[in-house]
């Protein structure tokens, strides 16, 4: 039976007492996968708690010490993350925190934490609207002074090939050549019918759900602004995937495919026009893929800010 003497007694800590087996510095050391909830202010000023998992990490520097002190950093990580919002200070001086409680360990910490934001998004035509869930990953580092901070998230959107669509049109216009004599008198009725007939139609112009995945790294100071930042790619691509639909709302779609004929180049650059002016983004990373309907495999494009040593330089 266990008594007060026993319970009392001291614990042995093997991390700090006993020597490695194997003597040698080591790049991270941490745990992945801690379930926590966080709070997010996506930048519309109200603030949604979410279940996310998070990794955190300290470099062991020293080759002779066993091991780091977990429970400190997943102590550090549950205090923070489940009382205070995420935001640029807190997270710096939560890896702060990571250093100082590895004094003499640690010189270097990091940070990822992911979890799903959802908007609330109207229909294009009708009343309705209905929920998306935007993936959020955020990452910081800390080494000696330098705070860095980047967050990734993706927009799902519907991209309709220009090519085939031009392929389309000749068709449609064959058609109309055959069922219309060159030599007889068009009557309005008639080509009114025509064109809401199926062979008005007769070919249709492949489209395909496609997924931009964006990187952000923030300049010092800089915060998260994620709604306002999908809200500018999603509207520079113009077809981002609807929640609630109702008829109006699919012919609005159909309207809204018809006028942005997207290769994957195209999106790429007009996701990087959007972003690139926005100063506090310190680099971005952009990785456009169309998942085809034509092909078994996706065209891919990508695109970063430019700037020199950033995403762009590493494939
Ligand atoms: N360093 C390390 N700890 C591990 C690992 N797997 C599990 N742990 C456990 O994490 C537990 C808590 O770690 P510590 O932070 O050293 O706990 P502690 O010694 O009670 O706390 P401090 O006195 O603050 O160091 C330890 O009992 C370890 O067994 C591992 O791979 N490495």
């Amino acid at each position: 039976m266990p008594n007060q003497e026993n319970t009392a007694r001291l614990l042995p800590d093997v991390a700090v007492h006993a020597q490695p087996h194997l003597a040698g510095a080591l790049d991270w050391v941490g745990m992945a996968d801690i379930q926590v909830p966080v709070l997010f202010d996506a930048g519309d000023g109200q603030v949604q708690r979410s279940s996310a998992r998070v990794g955190a990490f300290v470099n062991l520097s020293r080759p002779d010490k066993r091991g780091i002190h977990m429970s400190r950093l997943y102590l550090q990580v549950e205090q923070a993350l489940s009382t205070q919002t995420l935001d640029a200070s807190m997270l710096h001086a939560l890896l702060r925190g990571f250093l100082d409680s590895h004094k003499d360990l640690s010189d270097r910490a990091c940070l990822s934490i992911q979890f799903e934001h959802l908007v609330r998004r109207p229909a294009l035509k009708s009343a309705n609207s209905g929920w998306r869930a935007y993936p959020v990953c955020i990452e910081a580092s800390l080494t000696s002074d330098e705070f860095l901070l980047e967050f990734g998230t993706e927009v799902v959107y519907s991209s309709t090939c220009p090519a085939s669509a031009a392929l389309s049109r000749q068709l449609i216009q064959d058609q109309f050549a055959s069922d219309f004599d060159a030599g007889q008198p068009l009557g309005h009725a008639a080509v009114l019918a025509w064109l809401g007939s199926e062979r008005g139609i007769v070919a249709t112009p492949h489209a395909q759900r496609s997924v931009a995945r964006l990187r952000i790294r923030l300049v010092p100071g800089a915060d998260f602004h994620l709604i306002g930042l999908i809200d500018r790619v999603e509207h520079a691509l113009g077809t981002p995937v609807q929640t609630a639909v109702k008829r109006e709302d699919e012919q609005a779609f159909a309207l809204a495919n018809g006028g942005n004929l997207m290769f994957c180049e195209d999106a790429a650059r007009r996701i990087q026009k959007a972003l690139d002016a926005d100063a506090a983004l310190g680099d971005f990373h952009v990785r456009v893929e169309h998942q085809e309907s034509l092909h078994p495999h996706d065209a891919v494009a990508y695109a970063s800010k430019g700037v020199e040593g950033g995403y762009g330089s590493t494939p």
